[in-house]
Formats: C-alpha cells, sequence, structure tokens
C-alpha cells in the first residue's frame, strides 16, 4: 500500500480522535489535517467521505462491532475499528484486505503487537460473519436511533413532536451528503450570467427551485470558484436564503441583523436592498465580526455596519421604535444542520436546548422594541424542535401584545410548508437545512400600515 492512503486513513483517525473529544469540530479540523498533512486530489474526497462516514454511523457502527469486542479497548482502537468498518459496509470500491492491512499497519505503528492483532482478528471476522442485523432491535425509537446514528432522546423528542413517520425520514436524510448551494450577489450580476460563467470554469451547476437568487452545484466546490473570490457569489443553504426572502425587504431601510456572523443573512439583507438603505449587524465577539466585514468587502457591499454587541442589550445603544426591519436569527441548537454538522448530534443534550431558550427569549425580547411601529421582526433558527422554535415564539406573542402574526411571504416552493406566519422546513423538504422561520408586524395592520 502506498503512504499516501496510509496518511488518509491516519489523518481520518486523527480528526476522529479529536472530535471525540470534544477539541475541535470536524469540518474545520478536516480543512486543517487536509492543508497540514498535505493531502492532495482524490485523496480530499476519500478523507471527507471516511471522517464524515464514520462520524455519521457512529452509533450503527458500534451496534455492527460490539459481538466482535469482548474486552475493553482504548478510545483510538475502537475509532479505528470504526473507520475501517465504515469502508468495509458502506464503500464498495475499497476490498476487505485492502482495509484490513492498512488498520493493522496503523495499529502496528500505533499501539503494540497485541492491539494490532486484536485489529486484524477483529476485522476478519467481521469479514467472515457479517454484521448483526438491525431487526433484532424490537422497540422502534431505538431502532431508528441506532440505524441512522442518532441519540435516542432526540430519536424519542421528535417521534413526541412530529410523529415516528417524519422523524424516520429526517433521520435517514440526515445521513446524506447535502448538495452544496450559493447565492448570486444580484447588485453586481444575474443568476443565469453566473451560471454560465461557472459552467465556463468546470462548474456542473443547476438554478434552484427553492430561492430565485439561489444555485446548486452537482460538481465541483464553489468556495474555490473564481466566482466566489470576485463577489459574485455567496455559498449558502437554500433555506437559510428564504430568510432574507421572507423580511419583505424595500429599498432604503434601515435593518437590524441582531446575532450576524458570520454573515450569511446580513449580506443577503444588503443585497436585497440593492445598495440603498443600511443594514447593521451585530454579533457577540470581534473575530465574528470581522467575519462580516470581509465577505461584505468581497461582495462589494457598502450598506453594512457592524458593531460587537450582545443583543441582550440592545435597547441601551439603539433608540427604540427605529427600525424598519430587525432580525433575529438566534443561537439554537443546530439539529437543522447535522448532515453538515454531524458532531452536533452527539454533542448536544436536553440541557442545552433548555438554556438556548431562555437566550432565545431575552434576545427577542429586546429586539422587539426597536421595531417600528408596522415594521416586521423575523425570528429564525437552524435546528428542528416544537419547544425551542414554536414554544419560543409563542411565549414571545404572549408577552409582547403590540404585535401580530405577519403571514410569511416566501417563494412559492415553499408555501406547502408555510402555517400563517411560520414555517419549519424539515431537511427532507427540498434538500436544505432544517429551519424555523417566523414573522411578526408591530402595531395594528389597519392603523399603521407602512408596508406595501
Ligand atoms: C445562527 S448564528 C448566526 C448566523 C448568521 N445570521 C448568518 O446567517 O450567517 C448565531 C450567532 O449569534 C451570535 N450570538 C449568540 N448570542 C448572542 C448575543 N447575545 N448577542 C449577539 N449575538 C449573539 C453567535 O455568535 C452566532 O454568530
Amino acid at each position: 500500500m502506498g503512504n499516501k492512503k496510509h496518511n488518509v486513513r491516519e489523518s481520518a483517525l486523527e480528526i476522529l480522535e479529536a472530535v471525540e473529544k470534544n477539541q475541535a469540530y470536524s469540518n474545520l479540523l478536516l480543512n486543517h489535517v487536509i492543508e497540514r498533512n498535505h493531502i492532495t486530489g482524490p485523496d480530499i474526497g476519500l478523507l471527507t467521505e471516511i471522517t464524515y462516514g464514520t462520524l455519521q454511523r457512529k452509533f450503527t457502527l458500534d451496534y455492527y462491532l460490539q459481538p466482535f469486542i469482548n474486552n475493553k479497548i482504548e478510545k483510538w482502537v475502537q475509532i479505528l475499528l470504526r473507520l475501517s468498518l465504515y469502508q468495509m459496509v458502506y464503500l464498495d470500491k475499497i476490498p476487505d484486505r485492502a482495509i484490513i492491512y492498512e488498520a493493522v499497519e496503523i495499529a502496528k505503528k500505533r499501539g503494540h503487537r497485541g492491539i494490532s492483532g486484536m485489529v486484524n482478528g477483529v476485522l476478519r471476522a467481521v469479514q467472515r460473519n457479517g454484521v448483526p442485523s438491525l431487526s433484532e432491535i424490537k422497540d422502534p425509537i431505538e431502532r431508528i436511533a441506532i440505524e441512522t446514528s442518532h441519540p435516542e432522546w432526540m430519536v424519542r423528542r421528535w417521534s413526541e413532536q412530529f410523529g415516528i413517520e417524519k422523524t424516520k425520514e429526517m433521520c435517514e436524510e440526515n445521513l446524506n451528503a447535502p448538495i452544496q448551494t450559493a447565492r448570486v450577489n444580484t447588485t453586481v450580476t444575474t443568476r443565469e450570467e453566473v451560471i454560465d460563467k461557472l459552467e465556463k470554469e468546470g462548474f456542473e451547476i443547476m438554478p434552484s427551485p427553492i430561492t430565485p437568487e439561489g444555485i446548486r452545484s452537482l460538481k465541483g466546490n464553489l468556495a474555490h470558484s473564481k466566482a466566489f473570490s470576485e463577489g459574485l457569489i455567496t455559498v449558502q443553504d437554500e433555506s437559510s436564503m428564504l430568510v432574507a426572502n421572507a423580511m419583505n425587504i424595500k429599498n432604503d431601510q434601515f435593518i437590524l441583523d441582531c446575532c450576524a456572523a458570520p454573515g450569511g443573512k446580513t449580506t443577503h439583507i444588503a443585497e436585497k436592498l440593492n445598495g440603498t438603505g443600511k443594514v447593521i449587524a451585530l454579533d457577540l465577539h470581534q473575530h465574528k465580526i470581522k467575519l462580516i466585514d470581509d465577505n461584505a468587502k468581497r461582495l462589494g457591499l457598502n450598506n453594512v455596519e457592524t458593531e460587537v454587541l450582545d443583543s441582550r442589550k440592545v435597547t441601551e445603544h439603539f433608540q427604540k421604535n427605529s427600525f424598519d426591519r430587525v432580525l433575529v436569527d438566534a443561537p439554537c441548537s443546530g439539529l437543522g444542520v447535522l448532515r453538515k454538522k454531524p458532531d452536533i448530534k452527539y454533542s448536544k443534550s436536553l440541557e442545552d436546548i433548555t438554556s438556548l431558550q431562555s437566550i432565545q427569549q431575552a434576545i427577542l425580547q429586546q429586539a422587539a422594541q426597536l421595531v417600528k411601529p408596522g415594521g416586521l421582526l423575523i425570528y429564525s433558527t437552524c435546528t428542528v424542535d416544537k419547544i425551542e422554535n414554536e414554544g419560543t415564539v409563542n411565549q414571545f406573542l404572549l408577552t409582547s401584545t403590540e404585535f401580530e402574526a405577519y403571514p410569511l411571504q416566501l417563494p412559492e416552493a415553499i408555501t406547502p410548508f408555510v402555517e400563517e406566519n411560520k414555517v419549519q422546513i424539515f431537511p427532507q423538504d427540498f434538500g436544505g437545512d432544517g429551519f424555523f422561520i417566523a414573522c411578526f408586524k408591530k402595531g395594528n395592520v389597519k392603523q399603521i400600515d407602512i408596508i406595501q
């Protein structure tokens, strides 16, 4: 076996070990390791596949391995077995003998003879006997949890909130690699021009069937395109693009984005303002604010202003009743983005959801005071959870009597999913992230109607 391939498996092991110890997010680590270990060409794809695949299927792989492991084993050995088994079960281009050989070589390098012998023995036994059947698991919740590798509490909670069928579909969809999508910067170009340009660069592109400014990349990473570096596009999920669409933005408006970094929605809002008006973008830390500034600069947007600020204190810094639109894209549990960030499946707990809810409430209460009478307040999250989403906005409406539900205005493709002023998007709906968007209007519609 060539050293290069070794490097791929060793790199996967290194990333998965660090993720397991909660040292870093898999996506950031992956980029870092690719650069440091000089991984190039098709090996980048292989490393990405093995790392994400193993992480995505962790519980299933452990279930498969369990009958073959008798003694307690070190964490790195367990991860090595998982990533080897992942290749044996889910990747059909690599022969089992090559996978086993490489696992044994890594085990020899890192452990003693006993460990490499054990790795060899376990993988050969799996090869001989096959993996245990999932149909042994009788409890339906436990079965989904193991089959799709989600924590049982999460599957149970979703089943109670949305029903078991929808939950199963969502858990299955969470295992699929998402299609990369991007938003066209309509202040400088059109979707047709960008598609043409990208196709000349060698990308395979189709227009998004969901948003008018969206494109889908069927081949090629758009972040590495000329169109990206020239500020013609922003890599953004289609569900995320819906938020600025829901804001019903008109030229010259004054808009506040309370939780803005890295600026995906801020820059979309600025684009929708067509270079007029202003969007003020807030976030907690300077290094995050810099990401918004960099994005606005790359896109040539001059109507973005950024400030480091805790949005739970916005009324101390801005005049009440002064913004046409206020967006709260709240910090959330992120359960809608498990395809892109599988680490979240294993790191989030029920307690996290509860504590996030009080932050969401606090930001929403403060932000609401800055909306002009007749203006709109938009609340969004990239999570799928009834209590965190509907619970938060219902609670808000109960205590904020000057607000009323305002019908969501979204592209036609989304209307089947909308319930009056809110929408819960599931990853299986059209392949976008799981997202929640709700819209409220301040003041009485009949008395102060400054929205056309
Ligand atoms: C869901 S992300 C925002 C994504 C962003 N809107 C976009 O589209 O690119 C939530 C952001 O809220 C920020 N945040 C969390 N608590 C905050 C607070 N109290 N005040 C301001 N920002 C906060 C986080 O730093 C994080 O960047």
